[in-house]
């Protein structure tokens, strides 16, 4: 199991944790609106760290983003395996064939 199975592991059993005892159990109180917020702060840092040229800040701000998107993915009733099959649906399927497929639609 990687490292991110064991965390989508960890995360799951934190659903109706205790807030006071654990961060992921406390997001999940919160609400789904708490965590795509949380998710979106991330997102930024990410990108600030991204533009600021510092390799070590932006290894932390990645990791933040993948572990809030796994939160938001738990609470909404997804996976891992869910976003590995869209991602292996979409192998050997250039993006820009992708996107044009998307437009005659
Ligand atoms: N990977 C992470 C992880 N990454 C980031 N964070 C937390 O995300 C938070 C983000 O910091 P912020 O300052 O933005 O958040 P905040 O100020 O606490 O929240 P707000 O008041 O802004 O809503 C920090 O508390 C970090 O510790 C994480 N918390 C937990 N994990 C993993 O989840 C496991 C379970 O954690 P608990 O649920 O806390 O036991 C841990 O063992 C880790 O493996």
């Amino acid at each position: 199991m990687d490292v991110l199975d064991q965390l989508q592991s960890v995360i799951a059993t934190r659903r109706g944790g205790d807030p006071e005892s654990s961060y992921t159990a406390k997001l999940f109180a919160r609400g789904r609106a708490k965590i795509a917020q949380k998710l979106g702060e991330e997102a930024t840092e990410t990108v600030i760290a991204a533009m600021q040229d510092d390799p070590a800040e932006l290894t932390k701000e990645a990791a933040d983003l993948m572990f809030h998107l796994l939160v938001l993915l738990t609470d909404a009733g997804l996976s891992l395996e869910d976003v590995r099959a869209e991602l292996a649906r979409r192998g050997g399927i250039s993006g820009l064939a992708e996107k044009a497929s998307r437009e005659t639609k």
